[in-house]
Order: C-alpha cells, then sequence, then structure tokens
C-alpha cells in the first residue's frame, strides 16, 4: 500500500487547504508532492474563480488540472468543511494569494481554530487594525505562519521574536526588503531598459502579480510594517514615507495597460541611473526605520561602501541594530524572492505547526 492509500484510511495529523495556485501555488503543490510533506493531506485547492475540496485527499500534482475542470465556485465554507471533515487534529488554511479580501479572512480563521500560514502579506502588513485584529486572534491558540511575508522565507521574523523574547528591542532597521526591486537594481546598469528587466522579474516569478505592487513601494512598506510590529511599534500603514517609482499616468491603469505602456518607466529610471554615475554611485531601494519610528522606502544613491552595493540576484538585506546589537547590526541576508524559496517557507511553517 502507498503512502497516499494509507492517509486516506486514517485520519492524517495535519489537513491543509491551499488558496492561490499562481507561481507559489504551484511551487508549494511541487513541495507537497515530496517526502517532506509526507504527513499533511491536502484537501482542498482553490483559485481565484475555482475550487476543489476533498476531506479524503487531493493529489497535488493534479490540482491545477483539476481545477480547470472542476465547476465548483469559490466558497470558502466548503474548504473549511473538508478541514474539519478530514478528521485531522492540525487544519490549517494556506494562502499562497495577494488577494486583500482573503488576508482579510485571516483572523477570523484564526479566531475558529484554524492555523493559518500565508505569503499574502494583505493583512499583517495593512492597516494598524488589521494587525491588532490578527494579535487578538492568535491569542486564542492558532498560529500565524508568517515566515514568507517576509524576505521569502528568510529566517528575519524568527530571529526578532527570539531577541524580544530573551528582552532584546529593535532600535534601527535598514536594508533591501524587495527581491525584485534588488534583482533589478543589481543589473540595471543603463545597457537594458528598465521595463525589459522588469518583463524578465516577472517572469522568473519574482514580482508581484501586478509589479506596480513592487514598483509602487508598497510591497517593500508592507515588509517593513510586518518587521517593526513584529518588534513592537506600533506603526500605521500611512506613517511609511513611499516613493514610487510608477509614472502618475500608469498608477491607475488597469494591469494590462501598464504592462502595455511599461516602456514610460525606462526615460525616468535612465535619468536617474546617469544621475547617480556621475557621482561614482549605484541606485539600491533601501527600506528605513529609525529609532523614532520614523520609516521610509524609496530610492537611495548609495556609493561603493554602502553595504547594499555589494548584493547580487535577488538578495535582501535586513540590517537590525537592537539594544544588544548596537555597535554593529545584526545583519541577515539572502535570496528574497522567487516560488521555490516561498513556498518552502510556507511548507517549513506547515510542518512546524
Ligand atoms: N513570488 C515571490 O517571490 C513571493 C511571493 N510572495 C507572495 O505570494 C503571494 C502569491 O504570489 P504569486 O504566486 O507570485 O502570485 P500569482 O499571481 O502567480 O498567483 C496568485 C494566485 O492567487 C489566486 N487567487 C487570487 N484571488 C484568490 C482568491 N480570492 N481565492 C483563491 N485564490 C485566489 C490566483 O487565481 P487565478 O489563477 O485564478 O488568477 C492565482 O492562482 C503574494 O501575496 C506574494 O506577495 C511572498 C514572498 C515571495
Ligand atoms: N514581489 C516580492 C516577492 C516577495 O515578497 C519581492 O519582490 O520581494
Amino acid at each position: 500500500m502507498n503512502a497516499l492509500a494509507t492517509d486516506a484510511v486514517s485520519p492524517p495529523r495535519t489537513a491543509a487547504v491551499l488558496l492561490g495556485t499562481g507561481v507559489v501555488g504551484r511551487a508549494l503543490l511541487a513541495l507537497l508532492s515530496t517526502g517532506a510533506a509526507r504527513d499533511i493531506r491536502l484537501v482542498g485547492a482553490a483559485n481565484s474563480k475555482r475550487q476543489h475540496a476533498q476531506p479524503d485527499g487531493l493529489t497535488p500534482v493534479d490540482v491545477v488540472q483539476r481545477l480547470a475542470a472542476h465547476r465548483d465556485g469559490r466558497d470558502n465554507a466548503a474548504l473549511l468543511a473538508a478541514l474539519d471533515d478530514s478528521g485531522a487534529s492540525c487544519k490549517v488554511v494556506v494562502d499562497a494569494t495577494a488577494c486583500a479580501k482573503e488576508a482579510g479572512r485571516h483572523a477570523e480563521w484564526l479566531a475558529a481554530g484554524y492555523h493559518v500560514v500565508t505569503a499574502n502579506k494583505a493583512l499583517a502588513g495593512g492597516q494598524l487594525s488589521g494587525w491588532r485584529a490578527l494579535q487578538a486572534a492568535s491569542a486564542r491558540g492558532a498560529v500565524y505562519g508568517d515566515a514568507a511575508t517576509v524576505g521569502a522565507g528568510l529566517p528575519v521574523l524568527s530571529t526578532l521574536r527570539r531577541l524580544r523574547r530573551c528582552g532584546d528591542s529593535l532600535l534601527t532597521l535598514e536594508g533591501v526588503f524587495s527581491g525584485s526591486l534588488s534583482w533589478l537594481f543589481n543589473q540595471y546598469d543603463g545597457s537594458r531598459p528598465f521595463s525589459e528587466l522588469l518583463l524578465d522579474a516577472r517572469r522568473l516569478g519574482f514580482t508581484e502579480p501586478d509589479p506596480r505592487s513592487d514598483l509602487s513601494g508598497e510591497d517593500v512598506a508592507r515588509k517593513l510594517l510586518i518587521i517593526a510590529r513584529n518588534a513592537g511599534f506600533a506603526l500605521g500603514s500611512d506613517e511609511v514615507e513611499i516613493e514610487s517609482l510608477v509614472p502618475e499616468a500608469l498608477r491607475d491603469v488597469d494591469t494590462a495597460t501598464f504592462l502595455d505602456r511599461v516602456k514610460a518607466l525606462d526615460a525616468p529610471l535612465h535619468a536617474r541611473h546617469e544621475a547617480a554615475r556621475a557621482k561614482g554611485k549605484v541606485l539600491r531601494y533601501l527600506a528605513r526605520l529609525n529609532q523614532r519610528g520614523r520609516a521610509r522606502v524609496g530610492l537611495v544613491e548609495v556609493d561603493a561602501s554602502h553595504p547594499a552595493s555589494r548584493l547580487s540576484g535577488t538578495d535582501n538585506q535586513f540590517a537590525l541594530t537592537t539594544t544588544r546589537y548596537h555597535a554593529t547590526p545584526l545583519v541577515i541576508q539572502g535570496p528574497g524572492a522567487g516560488p521555490e524559496i516561498t513556498a518552502q517557507a510556507l511548507l517549513g511553517d506547515v510542518l512546524s505547526l
């Protein structure tokens, strides 16, 4: 009898439903087919329009095809019912969407006893009221797995929480928090249009579904808010000063129109690049939080001695100054975007429940 058949007859310890079968969701489905996930039973999956639920288990590799063929419209209640009917003691909703509406339900699911593991930053990195609802709901016992929301799983939030448990406090935070913007500015030397690089970053699965979420600084601001709030700063989303790289004329159009007109990015960014180069500097999109809680994300000209000037690929860099890491910061650095590492962060959070 194979492992799947064994799983089907006895209740699993862990049952999961997956929201989102885009680049991250699909990478997670691939990991769920490996031995590392042998103790997890996938009992439901959904994209924006369709879903499929089966309490005795879905075969992860078939999910995308099944959803294409399936007629069930979206109804979270049926997915939660599949978790309940699985008999699992540990029931988890995995959110691999960028949908604010689904994120808005995280606190409700936690309060109802479902664990939530998420790559979606819209709640924890959104309005302060949402963050507070999340804290209140988590206090009731269910776990919020958020490793994928910052640094695509780099050990930033776990480190910060450990320091706080030891009585340490975050004083300042600085770095590169966007994998796509890191990749773009690490490569951009003016020889290829910025818009071409952006389309490459999108194809590689580094950007948000709408790349303006990266270019506008919103995604970076969300990560800054998640870190700051986890460090105890009650920072509102309107308290982050954000520099957007999206030209005014492209801010309110739909995604397809933005992609059609993406070349409008090229001239302004070329000018910024040339201005920096004339001073012997390079451009990096930095996030900063100072000791007074002042937060800013934006494009900065840095010289060769700046740590961010030496990054490569999608590297993120988080420099944390704390009461005990004071003389020099604690630095966490490594790839900060990409479907596989993000999916691994989700799997890791599910496995640690
Ligand atoms: N890419 C990366 O490197 C990283 C991504 N993340 C986060 O991961 C999340 C997913 O990103 P990514 O996979 O790139 O995005 P994609 O656009 O590739 O996929 C998003 C998926 O979510 C689905 N979806 C949208 N709304 C709903 C809904 N209401 N219910 C169920 N499914 C829904 C979409 O459905 P449909 O297929 O029908 O459109 C699609 O399958 C984002 O929040 C992103 O910030 C976090 C860290 C790193
Ligand atoms: N689009 C994001 C992906 C991870 O959150 C990024 O570029 O960092």
